[in-house]
């Protein structure tokens, strides 16, 4: 599980381990893992140039230290310095001493054309708000520049503690980060200025609180998440999931909740709404029925709403549904005009997996919004409606009422942007809550599995063609032999 935490509680483990280190270490051991994520990506066997960009803090500190580890190397490095009389001393003159040269935002485009690589090191955790004036015209005269970059532990410009980004940032290919990932690195729209993150080991590990603010599940996780079916399983052990989806004018919606929940590995699937006839004809393992969902028969979940209308009869649906005594998924149609208070007094879990657009409907606010701060829309939602909050979109991410910390999806591409795609989700997340997950991990591996298979369809992925690589998914995070 990779875990990420707010500038306030990296700084408080910080001074706890300074204490105890001869000063300067800390900043000794960032320098050298930046140092060599920098020779990692430099060209070989030719001259080389590095230009920094060095704030006042110690962001450009560890810049200037890495710059003069690489002068050492032989690589022509040359810092602007935004804040001349502020630049890091000791930075200045380990750079100085190894033969690096500094220069003037003013000269900083000449040295950029030139530049192999650029580091950024304006501003880290202590960076406030959007980039003032001078700092954002250098992260525009970067991107003119056009030469790769590594940000030193953030790029600069964005917020490490929510991921939001006010103005001009810098945009890196690297973002090598020292002693933890901060959540700002792992939500877009900021993870999407981070590019690749590098974490470097800096010894802060022992000084985390054990409860972080952001985690992100990794393969072995999803894979211990995931239910196996035992020599003793039947359908109702792994799990029967309720798809109260589609309607005559959208039959696809309940084609592609069904599919996703068969290869979400439910023990049965039953459907209940008037796609009746398309389901069957496309899974003839679904057990299929007209009638409102509760008639469906016993059942370990349910998934209601994509592609339901808006009607008398759809409310209905949705409304039978919420009162069963099961985990119940909540999607698309069914968002519309929810009330907060129904799901709280729910006796079971609910899960709600809007996109930005439903969710700024669910909130009250508007869709940017949404998209600007994720990480504050998707609690705000939990804590709204008591239920496990997923936020769809370029980082989905997922909320617990209960608090804790809330999981970025690592998984996906921009192509799972496509119709029917949260379909599959939503039938998908159903059978991993029939099959007993907790709801927050039922969403969150649902999630998981959806993103990869996403990257796994033919590009350009239909939703069917997403439903069609799960298999290779699961095989490939259970490290099992196909048929197993
Ligand atoms: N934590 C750790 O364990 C370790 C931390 N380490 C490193 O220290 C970094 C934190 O250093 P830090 O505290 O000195 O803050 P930092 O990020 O350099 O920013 C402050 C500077 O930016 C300026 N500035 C602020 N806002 C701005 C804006 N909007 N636009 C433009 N400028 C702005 C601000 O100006 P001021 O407000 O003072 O006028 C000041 O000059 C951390 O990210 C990591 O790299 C490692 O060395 C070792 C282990
Ligand atoms: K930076």
């Amino acid at each position: 599980m990779r875990t990420a935490y707010r500038v306030e509680t990296v700084r408080t483990a910080e001074r706890a381990l300074m204490d105890r280190l001869p000063a300067g270490t800390l900043m000794a051991r960032a320098a050298a893992g930046l140092a060599a994520a920098c020779a990692d990506l430099l060209p070989s066997g030719r001259s080389r140039r590095v230009v920094l960009l060095v704030g006042g803090g110690d962001n450009g500190g560890d810049a200037l230290y890495a710059g003069a580890r690489l002068a050492r190397r032989g690589v022509g490095v040359t810092a602007v310095l935004l804040a001349p009389d502020r630049a890091h001393p000791g930075g200045l003159a380990a750079l100085r001493a190894a033969g690096g040269r500094t220069t003037t935002p003013d000269a900083a485009a000449a040295a950029l054309a030139r530049a192999d690589l650029v580091v950024d090191g304006i501003t880290g955790i202590g960076g406030r708000g959007g980039l003032r004036p001078a700092a954002a015209e250098l992260a525009r005269a970067v991107a003119a520049a056009g030469a790769p970059v590594i940000a030193v532990d953030l790029p600069s410009g964005v917020d490490p503690d929510t991921g939001e980004v006010h103005g001009d940032a810098v945009r890196a290919a690297l973002t090598v980060t020292f002693g933890t990932h901060k959540p700002g690195l792992l939500v877009d729209p900021a993870a999407e200025y981070a590019g690749r993150v590098r974490l470097v080991d800096i010894g802060l590990g022992p000084e985390l609180p054990p409860g972080p603010d952001l985690t992100a599940l990794e393969p072995a996780d999803v894979a211990a998440l995931l239910p196996r079916p035992g020599a003793e399983s039947d359908k109702y052990r792994r799990g029967v999931v309720g798809i109260a989806a589609g309607s005559a004018r959208y039959p696809g919606a309940a084609v592609l909740a069904v599919g996703g929940a068969l290869r979400g590995g439910a023990g049965a699937v039953r459907y209940a709404g008037p796609a009746d006839a398309a389901v069957i004809a496309r899974y003839p393992e679904a057990l299929v029925s007209t009638g409102l969902p509760h008639r469906a028969g016993r059942v370990q979940s349910w998934v209601v709403g994509p592609g339901v209308g808006d009607d008398r009869e759809a409310r209905e649906r949705v409304a039978d549904v919420l009162d069963a005594d099961v985990p119940v998924l909540i999607d698309a149609d069914g968002l519309r005009g929810l009330d907060p208070a129904r799901v709280r007094a729910r006796s079971a879990p609910t899960v709600l997996t809007p996109h930005a657009g439903e969710a700024a409907a669910l909130l009250g606010t508007s869709r940017p919004e949404v998209e600007a701060g994720r990480l504050a829309a998707v609690r705000a939602l939990a804590d709204r409606f008591g239920a496990v909050a997923l936020l769809k979109g370029s980082t989905t991410l997922v909320a617990d009422p209960a608090g804790g910390a809330v999981r970025a999806n690592p998984t996906g591409t921009a192509w799972l942007a496509t119709a029917g795609s949260g379909d599959v989700l939503s039938g998908l997340i159903g059978a991993l809550l029939a099959a007993g997950l907790t709801p927050l991990d039922a969403a969150s591996a649902g999630a998981y599995l959806h993103g990869l298979a996403g990257t796994h369809a033919p590009v350009p992925p239909m939703a069917s063609t997403i439903t069609e690589a799960l298999p290779a998914v699961w095989h490939e995070l259970l490290g099992e032999p196909r048929g197993r």
